[in-house]
């Protein structure tokens, strides 16, 4: 389990300068903001000194001289101060919360868009729960520093200058004693908050530990996997035991917060103790004739206000540490480029522009291990501190292949010398696809076939570019698909899924999700043509019910019609249909058939096809193996030819065949 704290350690602290300059760039847009902050700060920090310093006064000009009216004026103005102070004191903390807020939605925004512009590459490589929680609990756990630690270290500094000046004003042996014990002070808070530092870690790691625990076991894969297993008890020890070491945790925290208070209250009692010591003693023995009861009173009213923000800013210390490692984990992800993005002036081509030939040429892919180069620091540090490579997105780095001797040295025992040499070191793989050459017509349908991890549906990745290719180039129209505008290729290619995902909406949303613009018309005469209508309007709220992750449960079939009555709703000009290999009952199949038929009609379509309907329909049969296309033809030259074609042919259906022939032929 890697946690961010382990990754801070491992990323050293070289990075905090640039992480903070980067964070306080975050503040620009508000930067207007932030200055009426600082002034409301520096306001209510002097307006904080008047009354204190008002003391002197009240007590050794009013009280002591029986002077009334003055005494009325002094008691108004220290009433006044404080309401004022109160008022500003609201302002900023809205003021402070608005930046803050903005600059928490502004970093969510900017993640969720990086996010999504991500490849699928990055997705595949990448824990689910990792990106939400960066997402969420990282930006959501520096929220905190963002509103309050900035003005706080402002304010608490502001507090401990001025109030150290009046101090001085009033009585500079005073302060000195008040200072001198100030060590002692400082020395007891850096132990009490190291120990904090240390707990606080060890809490972090335990949550997530535990959050990992819940979220692998609390879904329904998970759930599954434990109830078919039996092993509802282990899982329940081991969160258990979890769940009583972060217990434990909590408590030791909050005790070692009840001894920081402890000490500072000590301090509050002992060091105006001393102050009455020797400021008696002055007013006893007369040596110092300035000083008086007022000036005490002032002095120690100033004193105690001095404590608690020395206090403040040095826990302050150990939160933006915490803070700094979460910003470094939301950067990273921000750092990570965008492989797959529009070319500058990438061309625009509607579906009515587009004709919808769709040609490969000479295309060759592999499957790359590693993300980009932004994350490596991680590994290399992972090696010096003798990480197990266990680190998931983080944890393969291939060497370059003539690299043996590295390699050697690596499997050695890390000497860290080369920085590559540092991990175990995969294979170079195996080329997905090797030299993948074909043309479909416009409005062609081409049928992949081969056995499984042949690389069919890496074969259809590469047409809307969730991947791009390493050599060749796939072709729409003559037009590189690199050079097309990623929205356009959104619009032109239409996608049908083995797993059929429907959001936990209506069945309108999700039929609407592929065109929002579409009448009800249109929506109802693409569900007849998937042959759905008439189950949706058999659901209780029709075409309302809720269906999707947590709705309806809806069969198999029924999905995969919907799916392609999306699918006909946005009327692509280019169909990538990946059909289900599981196999559903002859009337279900006959209504997927039956479904399908509108869909592919006019459209270029290239399928990887498991239904021996759709491969005796194929215009073109490309037989993939190991990545490359060992055969092509119609089903007659195929089967003719006697090769992969006909022998998968013969395995699948040959007894199927005859079932096939009684039902659907
Ligand atoms: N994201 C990935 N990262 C690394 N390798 C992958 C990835 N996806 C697929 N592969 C590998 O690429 C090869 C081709 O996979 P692909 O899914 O294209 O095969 P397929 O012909 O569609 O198989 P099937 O019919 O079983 O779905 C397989 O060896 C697979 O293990």
């Amino acid at each position: 389990m890697s946690s961010y704290l382990e990754e801070q350690k491992l990323r050293g602290r070289k990075t905090d300068a640039r992480t903070v300059r980067r964070v306080v760039e975050a503040f620009k847009p508000y930067k207007w903001q932030v200055v009426l902050v600082l002034i409301a700060i520096i306001v209510t920090t002097v307006l904080g000194l008047i009354n204190p310093l008002l003391i002197e006064r009240v007590f050794d000009d009013a009280i002591l001289k029986k002077n009334m009216p003055l005494l009325i004026i002094y008691v108004s103005i220290m009433i006044i101060t404080p309401i004022i102070t109160g008022l500003i004191g609201v302002w900023q903390s809205y003021l402070n919360n608005i930046i803050g807020q903005r600059v928490m939605r502004d970093f969510r925004n900017r993640l969720y868009q990086h996010l999504q512009n991500m490849s699928l590459r990055f997705f595949t490589a990448t824990r689910t729960g990792e990106i939400q929680s960066r997402l969420s609990n990282d930006v959501n756990g520096v929220q905190s520093v963002v509103t309050n630690t900035a003005t706080s270290i402002v304010s608490n500094i502001s507090t401990v200058v001025s109030t150290i000046i009046a101090m001085l004003l009033l009585s500079p042996i005073l302060t000195l004693i008040s200072l001198g014990l100030l060590p002692l002070f400082l020395w007891i808070t850096v132990k009490v908050g190291g120990i904090r530092r240390i707990t606080s870690k060890e809490t972090q790691q335990t949550m997530a530990s535990m959050t990992a625990m819940m979220q692998e076991t609390l879904s329904v894969s998970g759930i599954l996997l434990m109830k078919t297993f039996g092993r509802q008890k282990y899982a329940q020890e081991l969160f258990e035991k979890e769940n009583q070491k972060l217990t434990d945790l909590e408590v030791r925290q909050q005790m070692i917060g009840r001894w920081f208070f402890m000490s500072i209250n000590i301090f509050f009692s002992i060091i105006p103790a001393v102050v009455y010591l020797v400021a008696g003693a002055q007013i006893i023995s007369h040596s110092d004739p300035f000083m008086t009861f007022g000036k005490i009173v002032a002095f120690t009213t100033l004193q105690s206000r001095i404590f608690f923000p020395i206090g403040q800013l040095l826990s302050i210390q150990v939160d933006v540490q915490g803070s700094l490692a979460l910003f470094d984990r939301i950067f990273e992800y921000l750092d990570i480029p965008i492989e797959i993005k529009d070319k500058p002036n990438a061309l625009r081509l509607t579906t009515d522009q587009s004709r919808g030939r769709v040609t490969f040429n000479n295309v060759s892919f592999t499957y790359k291990k590693d993300l980009p180069d932004i994350l490596i620091p991680l590994p290399e540090a992972a090696a010096k501190n003798g990480s197990n490579g266990k680190r998931g997105l983080f944890s393969l780095r291939r060497l370059p292949t003539d690299n043996g001797a590295a390699a050697e040295e690596s499997k050695n025992g890390h000497n860290g010398k080369s920085s590559a040499a540092v991990l175990e070191v995969p294979e170079e793989p195996r080329q997905t696809l090797r030299n993948v050459s074909f043309e479909i017509q416009p409005g062609q349908l081409a049928a992949l076939v081969g056995p499984s991890g042949a690389g069919k549906t890496t074969i259809t990745y590469m047409v809307p570019r969730l991947y791009d290719v390493d050599e060749g180039s796939v072709e729409i129209d003559s037009h590189n698909v690199k050079d097309i505008a990623l929205a356009s290729l959104g619009e032109l290619i239409g996608v049908v899924t083995q797993e059929t995902y429907l959001l936990h909406s209506s069945v309108r949303d999700n039929l609407l999700y592929a065109r929002a613009d579409a009448t009800e018309e249109e929506m109802i005469a693409a569900t007849k043509a998937a042959a759905i209508h008439d189950r949706i309007m058999e659901l209780s709220d029709g075409y309302d019910t809720i269906v999707g992750e947590r709705g309806y449960r809806l069969s198999g079939g029924e999905k995969q019609r919907i799916a392609i009555a999306r699918v006909i709703l946005k009327n692509p000009r280019i169909l990538i249909l990946d059909e289900a290999t599981s196999a559903l009952d002859t009337h279900s199949e006959r209504l997927i058939q039956a479904a399908l038929e509108p869909l592919m009609k006019g459209r270029t379509t290239l399928a990887i096809a498991h239904r021996l309907s759709t491969i005796l329909s194929a215009d073109i049969i490309l037989v993939v193996d190991k990545g490359e296309i060992v055969e092509r033809g119609t089903h007659e030259e195929l089967l003719t030819a006697g090769g992969m074609y006909a022998r998968l042919y013969n395995e699948q259906f040959g007894k199927a065949i005859l079932d096939e022939e009684e039902t659907i032929v």
